[in-house]
Formats: C-alpha cells, sequence, structure tokens
C-alpha cells in the first residue's frame, strides 16, 4: 500500500526530529565514521567532480572530508547545489572554502555567481533511506527531478545516520533509487529489484 503524503510528511517530521536530537558526542562519533569511510570510496570510484549539500538541520557534515580529498590531487572541484526560482532541477555551482554564500529560501547557504559544474557524483542527504536505495528527502522533489535531468546521470551515494534507515521506503514513480549509501557502519552498494547489486 502507498503511504499517503501526509504519512511521508509526518515520517520526514519525525526522523528529522531523531536526527537533530543526536547527542554531539554520538554526532562526532559517527561523523567520523563517515568521513573515513567517503575518502576511500572517492578514490576508489575515481571522480573528479563531487556535488554535495551544506549540512542543514542536522545533516552529516561532509565538508572537513571533502576539502581534505579536494586538496589531495590537482584537478578535483566540489559543488553545491542551487535552488531554482521556479519548479525544476537544482543547478550545481563551483564552491570552495572562501565562496561567497547566500541563503537560499530554505536559508540554505548556496554559492553565488560561480560556475556551473557537473559533477560525476552527488552525496545526497537523506532524512530516511532503505537498502534499496529509496530514499525520503525533504518533499521538494528537487533530487528527484535533477536526477532525471542530469545526463550522463552521476552516480549517486546516500549520506546519512543509521538512525535514518527504515524496513522499506515506499517508492514512488519518479524515485530513482541511490548507488550507494554511506552512514557510520559504512559505505554499501544498494541493493537492486532485480536482485543484482548496484551500481
Ligand atoms: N543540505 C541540503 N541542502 C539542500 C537540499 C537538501 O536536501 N539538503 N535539497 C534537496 O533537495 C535542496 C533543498 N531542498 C529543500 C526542500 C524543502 C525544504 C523545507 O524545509 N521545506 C519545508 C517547507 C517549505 C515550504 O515549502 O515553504 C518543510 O519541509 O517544512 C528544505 C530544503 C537543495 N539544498
Ligand atoms: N522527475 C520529476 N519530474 C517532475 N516532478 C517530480 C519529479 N520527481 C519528483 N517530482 C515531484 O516532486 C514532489 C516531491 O517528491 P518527493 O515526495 O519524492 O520528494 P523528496 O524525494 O522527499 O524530496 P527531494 O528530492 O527534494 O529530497 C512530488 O510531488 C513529485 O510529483
Amino acid at each position: 500500500m502507498q503511504a499517503s503524503s501526509s504519512d511521508r510528511s509526518k515520517l520526514r517530521k519525525t526522523l528529522i526530529a531523531r536526527r537533530e536530537a543526536l547527542p554531539d558526542a554520538l554526532r562526532m562519533q559517527h561523523t567520523a565514521a563517515i568521513h573515513a569511510a567517503l575518502r576511500p570510496l572517492l578514490e576508489g570510484l575515481a571522480v573528479s567532480r563531487v556535488g554535495f549539500c551544506w549540512p542543514y538541520r542536522g545533516e552529516v557534515d561532509l565538508r572537513p572530508a571533502l576539502l581534505a580529498w579536494l586538496a589531495a590531487a590537482p584537478r578535483r572541484l566540489l559543488a553545491l547545489p542551487v535552488v531554482p526560482d521556479q519548479v525544476g532541477a537544482l543547478e550545481f555551482r563551483h564552491w570552495f572554502s572562501d565562496t561567497p554564500l547566500a541563503s537560499d529560501r530554505f536559508g540554505i547557504p548556496a554559492p553565488i555567481g560561480t560556475p556551473r559544474v557537473e559533477p560525476e557524483l552527488l552525496l545526497v542527504p537523506v532524512n530516511g533511506f532503505d537498502a534499496r536505495g529509496y530514499r525520503l528527502g525533504y518533499g521538494g522533489g528537487f533530487f528527484d527531478r535533477t536526477l532525471a535531468a542530469l545526463q550522463p546521470a552521476p552516480i549517486t551515494v546516500g549520506v546519512g545516520f543509521e538512525l535514518s534507515r527504515l524496513t522499506q521506503v515506499d517508492a514512488q514513480a519518479h524515485d530513482r533509487p541511490l548507488d550507494w549509501i554511506l552512514t557510520e557502519d559504512g559505505c554499501q552498494p544498494c541493493q537492486r529489484e532485480d536482485g543484482g547489486i548496484a551500481p
């Protein structure tokens, strides 16, 4: 049975509150484990353009690990999403630690005036996720529309804490499953519907 949109909205609120309530010491410990697993994943996939999100509402802060990855080899780029004025896909723009940022309509810092970047890999924050790689975001549909629009499709890595893991997220027609899930327990390829392992 499909969960109604009000069920999804309640579940989203519960999951965000659970993540925001994570005690500082545990958050630091889990974040360190996520940072440690992120680096070998990026090196192993040999990508050089990575899109990620500025931490919002208790999401995992990936910045220290990503800045270390950036500094470790030439020709690497990081990008942050810019929310479109109209309904549409996110636009990824170059970010470095000194890039000027302005708050978007949700209060999330976004780069202003830097060049567009086509990410080869997207680190997608999750409010909820399952082992198949289905996720619950903030309900804006931004990532779904972005993944539908990006050609070639980037590798997608859902990033979150284990406290956001669900037995099953009700997949909707427009949902595209993530390729990998990264939590404090490590990085795992998502289990595809056909029984195979992604990607
Ligand atoms: N850190 C981070 N940045 C991100 C995303 C994300 O998931 N995480 N996004 C990923 O897509 C985009 C922003 N998407 C968002 C969509 C809705 C809400 C939000 O708070 N919605 C309110 C309702 C707001 C309204 O419609 O007036 C809510 O849920 O209460 C926030 C971010 C781009 N930047
Ligand atoms: N590819 C798409 N094209 C057009 N509309 C879409 C597409 N993907 C999602 N949407 C619309 O976006 C809305 C929100 O989708 P959903 O509830 O799956 O958001 P979410 O995955 O929680 O949010 P987000 O992707 O921003 O993190 C839905 O009403 C859906 O119709």
